[in-house]
């Protein structure tokens, strides 16, 4: 069982840690809260929220960071700074997965989103579930009903995923999630005078998957977990295809319209889908492990 305050006694301090070092890190890199961000999803959906995605690929266990549906995530390397701190302070206490948890609350907060009460006492995993990331993570062009019953196979009913997909309020997409549609014709679903912006910043119809070209996802306030990512899919503005269906799937758009009207509206919605998707099927009590180190399982 998950609970408010779980480390108030072997831990006391782990919550302020985490966000003393979520801030910390945000003033020196302020992707690193977008990052969390991410993290929360591609953890807590893929298995559930066991920090399975922190582990790297070590003989004959592939990393889930390794898979497609991963491109683009980055800033791994501070998770072992918030890690190391609460090492320091109390060693083999606090799991992986509830610095997954609670980095993506406190990131949420840097981003100018609403504050989320989330539970802890999360064991990590003691094994990758790469092979299946791409059965538990939906492609960046799935169709909407198939995105709409992923999210539905762990609780979030059609408000909830339009509201967490409005974490595409915030980052970045590479070019070579985009080009599908500038190349070789427009997307008619696009507004015109944006794709001539996207392509601008995608110039390449074929991009070097190793090169850095991006676009923003919101070029309003693209660091601030707002609504004006439902605004931008209601002028047809959304980037990825999985964003812009939201707005023409008549199941789907009536939550975008009062999304994009009343950013209260979203911020409840979007912390109501955000816990459901921290608590999503949880390792707890003895179950799996506290890793020392979030990259490796734990010699035995
Ligand atoms: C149907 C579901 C989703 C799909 C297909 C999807 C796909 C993607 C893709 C393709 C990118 C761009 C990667 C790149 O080119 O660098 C991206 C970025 C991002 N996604 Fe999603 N996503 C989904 C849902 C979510 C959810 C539920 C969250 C968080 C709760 C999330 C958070 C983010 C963030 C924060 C970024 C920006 C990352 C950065 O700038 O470093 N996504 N997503
Ligand atoms: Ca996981
Ligand atoms: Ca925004």
């Amino acid at each position: 069982e998950l609970q408010l305050n779980y480390y108030s006694n072997s831990c006391p301090k782990a919550e302020e840690i985490i966000k003393q070092e979520v801030t910390k890190l945000y003033y020196e890199h302020g992707n690193t809260a977008v990052s969390w961000l991410r993290n929360l999803f591609h953890d807590c959906i893929v298995q559930g929220c066991d920090a399975s995605l922190l582990l790297e690929s070590v003989n004959g266990t592939e990393s889930e960071k390794a898979s497609g549906r991963s491109f683009g995530m980055r800033n791994f390397k501070y998770v072992n700074t918030i890690k190391k701190a609460l090492e320091d302070e109390c060693p083999s206490t606090v799991s992986c997965a509830d610095v997954v948890a609670l980095s993506a609350r406190d990131g949420i907060v840097m981003l100018g989103g609403p504050r989320i009460e989330m539970k802890t006492g999360r064991k990590d995993s003691k094994e990758s579930y790469a092979s299946v990331v791409e059965e538990f993570i939906p492609n960046h062009n799935d169709s909407i009903s198939s995105v709409l019953s992923r999210f539905q196979s762990i609780g979030i009913d059609a408000e909830g995923t339009v509201a967490i997909l409005g974490a595409h309020s915030v980052g970045r997409v590479h070019c070579v999630n985009l080009v599908g549609r500038l190349y070789p014709t427009v997307d008619p679903t696009l507004d015109p005078d944006h794709a001539e912006y996207l392509k601008g910043r995608c110039p390449n119809p074929t991009p070097d998957p190793k090169a850095v070209l991006y676009a923003r996802n919101d070029r309003e306030t693209p660091m601030l977990l707002d609504n004006y990512y439902y605004k931008n899919l209601l002028s047809h503005k959304g980037l990825l295809t999985v964003d812009q269906e939201l707005a023409s799937d008549p199941g789907t758009l009536p939550f975008v319209e009062k999304m994009a009207a009343d950013n209260d509206y979203f911020s409840e919605q979007f912390s109501r889908a955000a816990l459901l998707l921290s608590e999503n099927n949880p390792l707890t009590g003895d179950q799996g492990e506290v890793r020392k180190d979030c990259r490796y399982v734990n010699a035995s």
